[in-house]
């Protein structure tokens, strides 16, 4: 089935863990051309902090948390795009311009666009219109490594905006974008520091046509399909929140991907931040995916410090000028690690903000670290 020709286009947004999603998203949400857009979250954690990083109205954002939009809330996602669809439809709704699905960092773009454009009932309504992909400038190349997951992302893009240019070197940016060329080579490569990469045209990629990408995605897309047809939920991330354990029948990410989440009530320290977040970095850079934290700091406990971490590098904290929610006011942190077990990251924590750890021994975590501070006795 084809869609018909007021079919609302939808694009995804995609992009490895911390590349700028919501960064981008949140410039581009600015430009009057994507008002009546519904905008699609999904995070991987238990925890979601996303809805409150994203700046416009919280009218077109629609949350699909605690699972990944490539499996475990894949059904959530068809079942959003046809209730958007029915309450247009049926006037409940003012009829929407664009939707765009802005992925988890670990997403496998493949279900996702297949979810949209396999599915016969959503595609008499909705039309493929591009896939756009954040790539980071600063671990670009060794994600593309590591996560084949990262690489799928960029083969299946119709544009590539390069994030962070201006935090890594000429070298690193020339050696990226051979990469990003080797595995799509047609794809436009967008500078995301121009005000292109901040304008409602830059979704604007006209009907997705995989044969303009390399040979892979058209397998991909296929194998996407066949899985539809045998019924299967295959995704192998381990979504580590407190009460949440979801195994799947396929192990695409690897057993080692821990994602799980810190909620602490008290107002916390700067300097013990600062220390807990330098060990960790320091020590598990490499390891540590993604944090991303909203945290209540004891010199000003009424502007909570908004953290990122991707990988080794630590972005700039920003404080809010006020709590989202000032009814909840408590530091939430979301952490994505590939093979560092949570219990250390946990205990870490607690040894700087001063929970004490009932089954496990704070001192072990420190004096497990090679970069333990001297001194530091519990
Ligand atoms: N200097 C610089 N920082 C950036 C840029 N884009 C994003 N960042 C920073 O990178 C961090 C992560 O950005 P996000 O937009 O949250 O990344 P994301 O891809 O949405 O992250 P996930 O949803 O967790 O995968 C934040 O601290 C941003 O301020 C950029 O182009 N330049």
């Amino acid at each position: 089935m084809t869609a018909s020709s007021n079919a609302v286009p939808v694009s995804i947004l995609t992009g490895f863990l911390g590349a700028g999603k919501t960064t981008l998203l949140n410039r581009l949400l600015k430009d009057p051309d994507l008002s009546d857009t519904a905008v699609i979250i999904n995070e991987f954690g238990d925890v979601s902090l996303d809805h409150l990083l994203v700046e416009a109205s919280s009218d077109g954002i629609i949350e699909l948390a605690d699972g990944c939009v490539c499996c475990t809330v894949r059904g959530e996602l068809v079942d959003t795009l046809a209730d958007l669809m029915d309450r247009m439809q049926t006037g409940r709704i003012r009829p929407l311009k664009r939707v765009v699905i802005e992925t988890t960092g670990l997403a496998d773009p493949a279900p996702v666009l297949q979810s949209v454009i396999g599915n016969p009932i959503l595609a008499q309504s909705y039309q493929l219109d591009g896939v756009v992909t954040v790539v980071d400038a600063v671990n670009g190349v060794s994600t593309l490594d590591n996560h084949e997951e990262a690489a799928k992302q960029v083969a299946m893009a119709d544009r590539l905006v390069l994030s962070k240019a201006t935090l890594a070197s000429a070298e690193a940016i020339e050696a990226l974008k051979a990469r990003l060329l080797a595995l799509n080579p047609r794809a436009q490569l967008i500078d995301g520091d121009t005000p292109f990469a901040g304008k409602a045209e830059l979704f604007n990629c006209g009907l997705y046509d995989p044969t303009t990408k390399i040979a892979d995605v058209g397998r991909w897309l296929q194998d996407e399909a066949r899985h539809d047809h045998a019924g299967h939920d295959h995704c192998g991330h381990d979504h580590d929140g407190h009460d949440h354990h979801h195994h799947h029948d396929e192990n695409r990410h690897g057993s080692d991907i821990r994602s799980f989440s810190i909620v602490h009530d008290r107002p916390i320290d700067p300097m013990a931040l600062d220390m807990f977040i330098d060990l960790l970095r320091s020590a598990h850079g490499e390891k540590l995916l993604r944090m991303k934290a909203v945290v209540a700091m004891s010199d000003r406990p009424e502007r909570p410090l908004i953290l990122h971490g991707v990988q080794s590098v630590f972005h700039p904290p920003q404080r809010l000028a006020a709590w989202p929610d000032p009814n909840d006011r408590r530091t939430r942190m979301v952490i994505i690690t590939k093979g560092l077990e949570e219990a250390f990251v946990r205990d870490l924590f607690n040894a700087f903000t001063g929970r004490p750890s009932i089954d496990r021994a704070d001192r072990q975590a420190l004096e497990d670290n090679p970069l333990a501070v001297p001194g530091l006795k519990m």
